[in-house]
C-alpha cells in the first residue's frame, strides 16, 4: 500500500457484485492511474477473482475467516482470495466483528502469503494494542457514524486525533480514517489532522457519478498532502 490512500468498501450494495461492479472499480481505477493516488476497492470475495484481472489497484477482500484448511463449510479463507488475485483483505469491519484471537490469526497467516491487512475497530483507544498484533494499517470508524454522511472528520475530529498520537506508537503502523466521509474537504481534512488516508462506502456506493466522488476525494487528499509539504 502507498499513503495517502483511499479504501472504498463495496459491502454488499446493489453495484457490489456483476457487471456494475467491475464498471466501478474500472473507473476507480482509472482515477487512480490518473492521479497517482492509491486506491483499494474492498470488494465481495466473489467478485475478487473477476475484477482483479481487470484493474492494477489493489483488490481487497472484505472479510476471510479464520479457520485452517479443511473440514469448513462455506469459509472463504485467507489462501482462497489470495489465490483469486486479491492483494490483502480488511479485517473486523464493524459489520463483520471476529475475535481478537482470529484477528491475529488473520494478520500473520495474511503476513506469510503476501496478504496486507487492514485491521477495523471503532475507537481509538484499541489502535495499539490492535496494532501491536503487527496489521498494515488500523481502520478507525466510530459505528454510529457509519452510512450516516455525517463524517468523522466533521463530527468527531478529536477520534482521529486521538487516533493519530496512538498510532504513532507502533512502529511503521499506518492510521486510515472512516466513517460519513462524504466529501473532498473530509478527505482533506482526515489527512490534514494527520491520517494516512480514509475509507469510504455509502458516499460512493450510493452516488449516481461514483467516479466524480472518487475525483473530488483524490483532490482533498492532494490538497492535503501538498500543504503538509509546503507546511500551510
Ligand atoms: O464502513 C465504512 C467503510 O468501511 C464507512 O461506511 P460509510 O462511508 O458508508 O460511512
Amino acid at each position: 500500500m502507498k499513503f495517502p490512500i483511499l479504501i472504498i468498501n463495496f459491502k454488499a450494495y446493489e453495484n457490489s457484485y456483476g457487471e456494475k461492479a467491475l464498471q466501478l472499480s474500472k473507473s476507480i481505477d482509472k482515477v487512480a492511474r490518473e492521479s497517482g493516488i492509491e486506491i483499494v476497492v474492498a470488494v465481495p470475495s466473489t467478485m475478487i477473482h473477476r475484477i482483479s484481472k481487470e484493474v492494477s489497484i489493489p483488490v481487497f477482500a472484505q472479510h476471510v475467516d479464520a479457520v485452517p484448511e479443511g473440514a469448513h463449510t462455506g469459509a472463504v479463507t485467507p489462501e482462497m482470495i489470495k489465490e483469486a488475485g486479491a492483494a490483502g483483505t480488511l479485517v473486523n469491519h464493524s459489520e463483520r466483528r471476529v475475535r481478537a484471537d482470529e484477528i491475529d490469526d488473520v494478520i500473520k497467516r495474511s503476513r506469510r502469503l503476501g496478504l496486507e491487512t487492514i485491521v477495523c475497530v471503532d475507537r481509538y483507544e484499541l489502535v495499539v494494542p490492535i496494532g501491536l498484533l503487527g496489521p498494515d494499517a488500523i481502520l478507525v470508524e466510530p459505528p454510529e457514524l457509519i452510512g450516516t454522511g455525517v463524517s468523522v472528520s466533521r463530527a468527531r475530529p478529536e477520534v482521529i486525533t486521538n487516533a493519530v498520537e496512538m498510532v504513532q506508537k507502533v512502529k511503521g503502523l499506518k492510521l486510515i480514517v472512516g466513517a460519513g466521509i462524504s466529501t473532498g474537504d473530509d478527505v482533506y481534512t482526515s489527512i490534514k489532522l494527520g491520517a494516512h488516508g480514509i475509507g469510504v462506502a455509502s458516499a460512493v456506493m450510493k452516488s449516481k457519478d461514483p467516479s466524480k466522488v472518487v475525483r473530488e476525494f483524490v483532490e482533498g487528499a492532494k490538497r492535503a498532502v501538498s500543504e503538509r509539504i509546503t507546511g500551510t
